[in-house]
C-alpha cells in the first residue's frame, strides 16, 4: 500500500468523505445534490468524467464541445476561489468512483438525477458499485421543475400523451420546489488526488480543448469569428438570465408575453438561454421561479398565467416525462408513441439538407447557421425539421433529429426527440396531419423580409 493509500485509509473511518460527480447541472447555485455533499462531508471532492457518452458526448460537433469544456471552465474557476478543484478524468464513471474509495475513503457519492432512459444502465451499474462498496449514494432531482418519474406513476405508471394532461397531473402534485438559497462553499474543505492515482485515472492537469478530446472544428475559419457569440458556463447564464428577466419585464408592463417567439429576431445577437438549461449551468427553478415572481410583481392580483415564459418551460418537462421508460423514443421502429409513416430513404437530398445546398435560400441559410454556430431559433427549426419530414422532402425525423443532437449547443435526447415527433407529426396525435405545412419560401420572407439572414 502506498504511503498515500494509508493516510487516506485512516481517514475513511472518521467521517463524510464525499465525491459530487456532475454530469449536467454545470452550476454552483441551486444544486441540491452539492449541496447535501458540500454541507455533509469534512472532505470534499468534486468530478466530471469523460466516459464518451455522459453529458451528449457520444454523438458531438465542435461547437457544443467547446460550449461544455467553457462550462467546466467555469465551474473549476469558481471552485478556485474556494480553494478547490473540478477533477475531469477520462474513465468509466465506477472505476473512478472505486478508485477515490480504495485510496481516499470515498464513502458519499451525490449527483443530480439523468431522467432519461439512456441513462439507466449507467446509474444502475454505478448504484450497484456503490452498495457493493459501501457508498452512500444520493441522486437529487434538479435538472426539471417535477421529478419526470413521479409524474409517470402519478398517471398510473405511463406518461401524459399530451401537454393538457401533463399540467392536469402536475397541478396535482403541486408547484415545482422553488430554487435552494446559494451555498456559502467558503467553509467546505475540497480534496485533491495524488499524482499516482491522477495517472491511473487520467486525470486532466487542467481543462481539456476540444482538440484534446478529438474532436475538430470542420470550419476552422469560423473559430475566430464566432468567438465570443456563445461562452459556456454558469456565470454567463446568470448574466444572460438577468437581462432576459429585463426584456421579460417590458413585455409584461404591455401585457404582451413571448416576445422572442411573437418577434423572432433572426439578426440579433444569441440570448437564448437553452444550452445552459441544458447543460443545467442555470437552474431550471430558478428560471421558473424568477419569471413567475416577475409575473405576479407586475400584474399583482391577477392569478398566475401560465401563457408566458413558464409554459415553454413546462413543455421541456413535458418532454423529459415522455421518454421516461421508452428507451426507444428517439426513433421510429419499436417506439410505441410514434406513428409508422412510411418515410423515404433519399441520401441525397439528405445531404444537400445537411449541408444547405437545398436551393432554398431560407432553408438553405438556416442550416448553415446550425453547422456554423450551433444555434437557430425556434422558428428556424420548425421550418427545416417540416421540410425535412412531411412538409417537404419526406425524409424520417430520425435522419434530422441526428443531425440536430450532434449540432445544436442545446441538443438535448428527449427534448429534441420529442419536438421531432411533434413537428413530423408522428406523435401526440392520432393521425398524420400534412394540411398545413410552413412555405419554405413564404415562410422565410415572412420572418425576415430584409434577405440580411440569407445573405
Ligand atoms: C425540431 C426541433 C428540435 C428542438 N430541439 C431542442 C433541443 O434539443 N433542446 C432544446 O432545449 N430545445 C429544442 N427545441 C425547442 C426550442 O426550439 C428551443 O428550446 C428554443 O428555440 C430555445 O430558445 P430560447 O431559449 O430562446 O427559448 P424560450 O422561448 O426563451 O424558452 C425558454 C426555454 O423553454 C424551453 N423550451 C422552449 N420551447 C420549447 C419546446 N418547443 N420544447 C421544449 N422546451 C422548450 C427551452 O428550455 C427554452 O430555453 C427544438 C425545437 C424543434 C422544432
Amino acid at each position: 500500500m502506498e504511503d498515500f493509500e494509508r493516510v487516506n485509509h485512516r481517514q475513511r473511518t472518521s467521517g463524510v468523505i464525499a465525491l459530487h460527480w456532475f454530469r449536467h447541472g454545470l452550476r454552483l447555485h441551486d444544486n441540491p445534490a452539492l449541496s447535501y455533499a458540500a454541507a455533509n462531508a469534512k472532505k470534499l471532492y468534486v468530478m466530471f468524467t469523460f466516459d464518451g457518452e455522459s453529458a451528449g458526448t457520444k454523438l458531438i460537433g465542435y461547437n457544443r464541445m467547446k460550449f461544455l469544456l467553457e462550462s467546466l471552465h467555469d465551474l473549476n474557476c469558481q471552485l478556485h476561489s474556494y480553494g478547490g478543484q473540478l477533477l475531469v478524468f477520462r474513465e468509466k464513471p465506477l472505476k473512478v468512483i472505486t478508485r477515490l474509495h480504495d485510496v481516499l475513503g470515498v464513502n458519499l457519492v451525490t449527483f443530480e438525477q439523468d431522467c432519461e432512459p439512456i441513462w439507466n444502465e449507467r446509474d444502475e451499474a454505478v448504484k450497484e458499485g456503490c452498495r457493493e462498496l459501501g457508498i452512500e449514494c444520493r441522486e437529487e432531482v434538479s435538472h426539471t421543475l417535477w421529478d419526470p418519474k413521479e409524474v409517470v406513476d402519478m398517471n398510473g405508471g405511463v406518461p401524459p400523451l399530451t401537454y393538457t394532461m401533463f399540467l392536469q397531473v402536475t397541478s396535482a402534485i403541486g408547484e415545482p420546489p422553488h430554487p435552494e438559497e446559494r451555498l456559502d462553499f467558503s467553509s467546505v474543505k475540497f480534496g485533491i488526488v495524488p499524482v499516482g492515482l491522477a495517472a491511473e485515472l487520467n486525470l486532466f492537469a487542467e481543462i481539456p480543448t476540444p482538440e484534446d478530446l478529438n474532436v475538430k472544428c470542420s470550419h476552422p475559419a469560423d473559430i475566430e469569428e464566432n468567438s465570443g457569440s456563445w461562452i459556456g458556463g454558469e456565470t454567463q447564464a446568470l448574466l444572460l438570465f438577468d437581462m432576459r428577466l429585463a426584456v421579460e419585464a417590458d413585455a409584461f408592463k404591455r401585457n404582451f408575453y413571448l416576445p422572442n417567439q411573437a418577434r423572432p429576431d433572426l439578426l440579433g445577437p444569441s440570448r437564448s438561454l437553452s444550452p445552459y438549461l441544458r447543460y443545467g449551468c442555470l437552474s431550471i427553478r430558478k428560471m421558473y421561479w424568477g419569471i413567475h415572481d416577475l409575473f405576479a410583481e407586475i400584474h399583482k392580483g391577477k392569478p398566475p398565467c401560465h401563457v408566458h415564459l413558464t409554459a415553454q418551460l413546462i413543455w421541456r418537462d413535458f418532454f423529459y416525462a415522455m421518454s421516461v421508460g421508452n428507451p426507444n423514443y428517439d426513433r421510429v421502429k419499436e417506439n410505441p408513441i410514434c406513428l409508422q409513416i412510411p418515410w423515404r430513404h433519399k441520401q441525397k437530398e439528405l445531404q444537400q439538407w445537411k449541408d444547405g445546398k437545398t436551393g432554398f435560400p431560407f432553408v438553405d441559410a438556416v442550416m448553415r447557421q446550425l453547422l456554423r454556430e450551433g444555434w437557430i431559433h425556434h422558428v428556424a427549426r420548425n421550418a427545416v425539421a417540416q421540410f425535412l419530414t412531411r412538409g417537404g422532402l419526406w425524409i424520417s425525423w430520425e435522419d434530422g433529429l441526428k443531425v440536430f443532437l450532434k449540432h445544436l449547443l442545446d441538443a438535448d435526447w428527449s427534448v429534441c426527440s420529442g419536438n421531432w415527433l411533434w413537428i413530423s407529426s408522428s406523435a401526440f396525435e392520432t393521425i398524420l396531419d400534412c394540411s398545413h405545412c410552413l412555405s419554405p419560401v413564404a415562410y422565410g420572407r415572412r420572418l425576415e423580409p430584409t434577405g440580411d439572414y440569407i445573405r
